[in-house]
This record gives structure tokens, C-alpha cells and sequence, in this order.
């Protein structure tokens, strides 16, 4: 007889029984388990609320997760303990390409919701926030939607404008799309790509489309990749086999704004009329920090967040950017110095394994958002922004091949800057394609390229 576990199972009696389909989520990964599935479990009406998630490229997830009904497992770490917790609230999941079934829930009148989870990249904007019809996905999306072909389209661009064509054909109203990416406005994000790509379809689209709400949110909960031995780790202290079990930190918070008009979970997240001053806060400070840490720190041979905060050097360069960035958020004093001491503890927690290369990905798409707004205003202030230019400088570097490899489809168009050439110019070639404005500001340019020699002798 083998003593090995028996898998998670909806089936065999594990977690709750299915709620019926009134959200469907697009991007089906880690973060969006630790969260928003987290914050529908915990919903006073968790009974009435269950989500269809669609993987956002591939299947791998959808075939992990299917023969558990959904079901995974939550293990919350802290440096005094682990606490897992099945949660019951995905009740479907779908590779990316099972249109059919994304269109199936568009159809139904029980559906609420759209929420995402697709990563900056996925949004697929061209210059000035449009959709980039350059891409040959988002062309291909577009001439399938033009030619009816509504089952047959790739992009989360796409899939959204044929779930609103399949909703108004079965005779049903709007919906809410939330999106829950780190992106500055992320409602609007996802509002003016999808208008953008509807009004290339062409016809009465875009109309359509406006009749739906889109709402921003701001969203917090550190989750890295899991590992094996997390994996082995859920076994042990469940007695359970589950093929895709998720690890996050114990903090976890949800700041949204926008209309419902077809309903939603009793979320115990902040509604707010404005997202603008939480998002700022959390993007500037976690993101931030994290972003410098994934190229400052990792080019001084630091694997993971924890390690990274416990080096007095790397401590040092995180508190000059919060101090930066906090001169220019919304919120009041107080609350910037209690994020502040809450992010530290947050950092230093060993159980939570963040990998430095994991975050380094597609900084082409992060450093505008997370560093460069507050390099602008402190240039803007007469103050020569140090720790933001540091971030660029360990960006710089990064893409020179030093610390977390380049995983950024957008690295490309920088490789002639920072290539065989000064410490100068390549700090000016980058600039120069991120704003260039701050590439025509010589003080920064030469502080950057000081910062570089800086991080290179450290
Ligand atoms: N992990 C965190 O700590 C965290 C915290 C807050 C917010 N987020 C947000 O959640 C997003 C997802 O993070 P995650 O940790 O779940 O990652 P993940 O790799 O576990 O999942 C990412 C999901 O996005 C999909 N995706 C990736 N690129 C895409 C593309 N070009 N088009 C469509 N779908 C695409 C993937 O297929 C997958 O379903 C992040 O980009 C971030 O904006 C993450
Ligand atoms: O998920 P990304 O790649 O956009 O960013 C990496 C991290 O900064 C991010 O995931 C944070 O851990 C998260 O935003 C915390 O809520």
C-alpha cells in the first residue's frame, strides 16, 4: 500500500462546494490566488461568489488546478510560523485559448465581474497609452473581431471587447472590468486600450464598450514563485498533495475605485472615490524599492528581498529613494512613516523566498511608472534626486549584464545605447528613451553616470 498523500480535492470532500460563476479572471497565477481569490474566500457572501479563471498564455495552471476542482492551497508565512488555509473560491479554471467557454460566461446573466492579473506587458499599449496595433496579436485580434470570428482572439485586449459582443447579443447588461495589475490607473489602462482596439474594429464597438465600468484598484500582497520545497513544505503540514499551492505574506490590502452596476462580493477591501494617492504610496515605495533593490542589489550578489534589506548599503539606498518619493505622495505624513516601518518588517520576512530576478523583469515597463515620476519632481524641485537616479543607474547596469539577467521584451530597443560606448552615453541613450527631457538635463545625466561607476565599484 503507498503512503503517499492523497491530492486536494474538491471531490473528495475538500474546501467549500462550488459557488456559482459571477467573476471571471483573466491571468490565472500566483498573485491572483493570494489576493483577490483571498479576499472573495473571506467575503461574508463567499457562497454566492465563485470565479472562472482563465490562465493569461499557457495552460499549465488550468491542468494543475483542474483535477483539484479549483481548489489550492494558501500558505501564509511568517518568521513565527506557517499557516495554510485551502481556499475555495476559484470553482473553474481554463487555459488561455478556451474561448469558447470565456464567451459561455460572458453569456451568463449571473456574471458580475472581469478582474485581471496580466502583467504590465499584457496590456499590449502603444505609444500614448492606445493599443499597439504594431503588435501582430493585438492586428490578428482585430481582423478576428472585424470578420466575427469571436472565439478566435489572443490578446487580453481582445478578449475583453468579445465578452461585451457576446454579453449584448445574449441580451444582457454591462459589467464591471477591475483590473488588479501594478500599473498607475490601472482602470484606465484597461479602459483605453479596449476602447482603442474597438474603435480600430470599427462600427458601434467603442459605444459598447463605454457602457461597461471599468474600475482601478490598488493592490498589495507580496507573492513570490513557488518553490519545490514550498511545495514539499504544503504536503507535510497539510497531509496533502496539491500540484500548485501558493505562498504569500500575512500583510494584504485592496484600495478600489469604480461602479458595479451588476453587483460584487462584500470584499473587505477600501472603497474609495480616488485610487490615485494609495497607489502612488504603494507603487513608489514597495515597487519602487523593489525595483531598485532587483538591479542595485542583485549586481552585489543578493538572491532574494530578505537578503537584499539586510545589507546596511542596499538599507541605505532604499531609505534616500522613500525619503525622495515621500516628498511628493498624497497621503499624510503619519501614514508614509507607518507604510514605511510596515514594509521594512515586511522585507526582512526570511520565509517569504522573493527572487531579486523575478522582479527585475520588464523594467522597460516598470521604470517609467515606479522611479521616474519622482525623479522628475525632484529635478523639478532643484534637488538632484539621488535615489531615484540610482535606480536608473542600477538599470543602466542591468542592462549592461550585471546582476538579475534581462528577461524584458522592451530591453531590445536599449542594447545600441548601453553597449560599447561611455558610462555617458549610455546613461544619456537611456534616458533618451525613457523621457527626453532628463536626457537633455546634463547635472542628471553626469549624477547617473557617477552612480553607475558607484554601483560598479561597490
Ligand atoms: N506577485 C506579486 O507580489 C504581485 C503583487 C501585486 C500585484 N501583482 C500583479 O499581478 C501580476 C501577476 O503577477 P503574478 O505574481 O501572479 O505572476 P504569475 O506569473 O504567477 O501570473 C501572471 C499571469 O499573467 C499572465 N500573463 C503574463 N504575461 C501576459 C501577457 N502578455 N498577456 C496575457 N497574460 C499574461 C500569465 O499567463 C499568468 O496567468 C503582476 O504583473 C502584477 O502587476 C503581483
Ligand atoms: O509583480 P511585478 O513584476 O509587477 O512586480 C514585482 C514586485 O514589485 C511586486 O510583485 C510586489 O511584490 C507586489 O506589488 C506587492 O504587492
Amino acid at each position: 500500500m503507498s503512503d503517499s498523500p492523497r491530492r486536494l480535492s474538491r471531490e473528495a470532500g475538500d474546501g467549500r462546494p462550488a459557488a456559482p460563476v459571477r467573476i471571471a479572471h483573466l491571468g490565472l497565477g500566483n498573485f491572483f490566488r493570494a489576493h483577490q481569490a483571498w479576499y472573495t474566500e473571506h467575503a461574508p457572501d463567499a457562497a454566492d461568489w465563485g470565479i472562472a479563471a482563465f490562465c493569461g498564455r499557457s495552460a499549465t495552471l488550468a491542468e494543475q488546478l483542474a483535477p483539484q476542482g479549483g481548489l489550492y492551497t494558501l500558505l501564509v508565512r511568517a518568521d513565527d510560523g506557517d499557516r495554510p488555509e485551502v481556499i475555495s473560491s476559484v470553482v473553474a479554471v481554463h487555459p488561455a485559448d478556451d474561448l469558447d467557454s470565456w464567451l459561455g460566461y460572458a453569456r451568463s446573466p449571473e456574471l458580475a465581474v472581469i478582474t485581471l492579473t496580466v502583467t504590465e506587458a499584457g496590456y499590449r499599449r502603444g505609444p500614448g497609452g492606445d493599443i499597439d496595433l504594431a503588435d501582430a496579436q493585438v492586428a490578428a485580434d482585430r481582423d478576428a473581431i472585424v470578420a466575427g470570428r469571436l472565439a478566435d482572439v489572443v490578446t487580453a485586449p481582445g478578449k475583453l471587447p468579445v465578452a461585451m459582443i457576446a454579453r449584448r447579443d445574449a441580451g444582457l447588461g454591462p459589467l464591471t472590468v477591475l483590473s488588479c495589475d501594478n500599473l498607475p490607473d490601472n482602470g484606465h489602462v484597461a479602459a483605453q486600450v479596449t476602447r482603442s482596439l474597438a474603435t480600430a474594429v470599427g462600427g458601434d464597438l467603442a459605444s459598447l464598450v463605454d457602457e461597461h465600468s471599468f474600475a482601478t484598484s490598488m493592490v498589495d500582497r507580496i507573492t513570490p514563485r513557488t518553490t519545490d520545497d514550498e511545495i514539499e513544505a504544503v504536503r507535510r503540514s497539510t497531509g496533502l498533495d496539491d500540484a500548485a499551492p501558493v505562498v504569500t505574506e500575512p500583510f494584504v490590502e485592496w484600495v478600489v475605485a469604480g461602479d458595479f452596476p451588476a453587483g460584487r462580493p462584500a470584499w473587505d477591501a477600501t472603497f474609495v472615490p480616488d485610487v490615485e494617492p494609495f497607489e502612488q504610496r504603494k507603487l513608489w515605495l514597495l515597487n519602487g524599492s523593489h525595483t531598485l533593490m532587483a538591479y542595485a542589489a542583485s549586481a552585489r550578489g543578493h538572491e532574494v528581498v530578505s537578503e537584499a534589506i539586510a545589507d546596511p548599503v542596499v538599507r541605505s539606498w532604499v531609505e534616500q529613494w522613500w525619503d525622495e518619493a515621500a516628498r511628493h505622495l498624497r497621503v499624510p505624513a503619519s501614514d508614509v512613516e507607518a507604510y514605511r516601518a510596515a514594509l521594512v518588517e515586511r522585507y526582512e520576512n526570511r520565509q517569504i523566498r522573493h527572487l531579486l530576478a523575478q522582479i527585475a523583469s520588464d523594467g522597460s515597463q516598470k521604470i517609467p511608472v515606479r522611479i521616474l515620476p519622482v525623479l522628475r519632481a525632484e529635478r523639478a524641485a532643484g534637488r538632484d534626486g539621488r535615489g531615484a537616479a540610482r535606480a536608473v543607474a542600477a538599470w543602466v547596469r542591468h542592462l549592461q549584464g550585471h546582476g538579475a539577467p534581462v528577461n524584458d521584451a522592451g530591453a531590445a530597443a536599449y542594447a545600441a545605447a548601453v553597449n560599447d560606448t561611455t558610462t555617458n552615453d549610455a546613461v544619456r541613450g537611456v534616458l533618451d528613451q525613457l523621457d527626453p527631457q532628463l536626457a537633455g538635463d546634463p547635472q542628471l545625466v553626469r549624477l547617473a553616470a557617477e552612480l553607475v561607476e558607484e554601483l560598479a565599484a561597490s
